[in-house]
């Protein structure tokens, strides 16, 4: 696997030496390498603690870190815009910032242009900074109200020691012009803008230290619709003056639609796909990825087959799943090769599995559990005799009922895990982590999907 690989597992760590198709090295501008970011609680009363309305009491004691970014590796161009999309809490801030180093990598590599990031500290680091800049998604608490503009642009010209007085003030104006406002505004405090300008001030202070690679996190998501493509605009053609590199950081897809030369979508802690735009938007590879795309706000909102197909809780990053982390609400999780099932057959049990796991259904008597979900019949084999026995258990006339003094509860309980050990837990997809490339369909780019349908 080369250089600018989405991978995961170990299988397909990337080579930092490995240049093979993935570009020339001046074509790198920041090479990411096996980046984990772990939370870890190690103080205090009540860490560790989390709310679990699932059990009694709603208490979960977590002692694992939180896998925030979890074993994940990609390269950014020189030049481009790597958009990086992913529902909420997937990992992707926690991304950004490590790579800037605001916060400290648990492992991994940064490659910055040849250097490891991961490795500086001290003034180093500091050095380094002025290089690579962040534009958050809130303009109006990332600005000092108490500040004027030209002071909140000059302000990181000073901590890096750059030109004097009257050359700041000079930059300063210059900037503030390139992003779309008016020198004149130099003086004015924060609160004159509207937050359309608010970001464009940030985007002048981050350009202010002539920066060459900037993370936007979400920068455009508290703006309204009318005024972001105005700001995206804005940015697209900073980047073309100053030749700047973009880590694009947003869970809007048409926002990632409109600015990215490339897509990296993330998904508990991991990245499961990266292509070039056109090729990932209209040739996507991963489930989760189809699934992201196919719940976008359609145009009519009476067409409902096209959204939300996203089911399923995202399982908590203290204690992701085995193998490929979207597994448990995949709808392609691949049948266990050890039942001999047609493809009508596995879904079947598939079906039955998950509402038996999510509690979905009321019990009834076990001849209507079967009607309900095994309209073609209960499979035969060792797969059969695992689904009667789970009907067994949650059947209002199953032998659970009758002979039992365990709560239904316990039942159900029993039952799932029958179906999910047996099963779910037996797919490859839970037993080994993805890494495969694909063959594109648009362009000549590389596409990497961490499926094992594509093996
Ligand atoms: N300082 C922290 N301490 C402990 N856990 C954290 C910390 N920061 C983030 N996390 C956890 O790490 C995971 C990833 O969070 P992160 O903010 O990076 O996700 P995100 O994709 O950027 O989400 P959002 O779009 O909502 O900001 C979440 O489970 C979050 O609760």
């Amino acid at each position: 696997m080369s250089s600018d690989s989405a991978q995961s597992g170990d299988s397909a760590r990337t080579d930092t030496h490995d240049r093979s198709g993935g570009g020339s090295e001046a074509e790198t501008m920041v090479r990411v390498n096996g980046l984990k970011k772990y939370f870890r609680s190690s103080s205090g009363l009540f860490d560790g603690l989390s709310l679990d309305t699932s059990t009694f009491p709603p208490i979960r004691v977590d002692r694992e870190p939180v896998k925030a970014v979890d074993d994940v590796s990609f390269d950014i161009r020189d030049g481009e815009t790597l958009g990086l999309v992913g529902e909420s809490g997937c990992g992707k801030s926690t991304l950004g910032r490590t790579i800037l180093r605001l916060l400290t990598p648990t492992a991994g590599n940064i490659y910055y242009k040849g250097s490891d990031l991961a490795e500086l500290s001290g003034s180093d680091l500091r050095e380094m900074r002025s290089d690579i800049q962040m534009i958050f998604q809130d303009p109006q608490s990332s600005l000092d109200p108490r500040m004027r503009v030209g002071d909140i642009i000059e302000e990181p010209m000073w901590a890096h020691d750059m030109l004097d007085a009257e050359g700041r003030e000079a930059r300063a104006k210059m900037l503030l012009e390139k992003v779309g406002l008016d020198p004149h505004h130099y003086n004015r405090f924060p609160h004159a803008f509207s937050g359309g300008q608010r970001q464009r001030i940030n985007l002048a202070r981050a350009l202010s230290v002539d920066p060459d690679f900037i993370v936007c996190d979400e920068p455009v998501s508290a703006l309204d619709v009318s005024i972001q493509a105005q700001v995206l605009n804005t940015m697209e053609e900073l980047q073309e003056e100053f030749g700047l590199t973009y880590l694009f950081i947003a869970h809007d897809l048409s926002v990632i639609r409109y600015i990215s030369d490339r897509v990296a979508v993330m998904y508990l802690g991991n990245i499961v796909e990266l292509a070039a735009k056109e090729e990932l938007f209209e040739n996507p590879s991963h489930p989760y990825t189809r699934a992201l795309l196919d719940s976008i706000p359609v145009p009519d909102p009476r067409d409902s087959d096209a959204r939300g197909v996203l089911e399923g809780e995202v399982p908590s990053p203290t204690n992701p799943p085995s193998g490929c982390r979207f597994r448990t609400r995949c709808p392609k999780l691949i049948a266990p090769e050890a039942y001999d099932l047609t493809d009508g057959e596995w879904n079947d049990v598939r079906a039955f599995m998950r509402a038996v796991d999510r509690r979905t259904f009321d019990t009834a008597p076990a001849a209507e559990l079967r009607a309900t979900f095994f309209e073609r019949g209960v499979p035969g084999g060792d797969a059969g005799a695992i689904v009667e026995e789970a009907i067994e258990l949650v059947a209002t006339d199953g032998s659970a009922a009758s002979q039992r003094s365990t709560s239904a509860r316990a039942n159900w309980d029993e039952a799932a895990s029958l179906l999910v050990g047996s099963f779910a837990d037996q797919s490859i997809c839970a037993r080994e982590r993805p890494a495969y490339e694909v063959e594109p369909e648009f362009g000549d780019g590389r596409h990497f999907s961490a499926c094992h349908l594509h093996r």
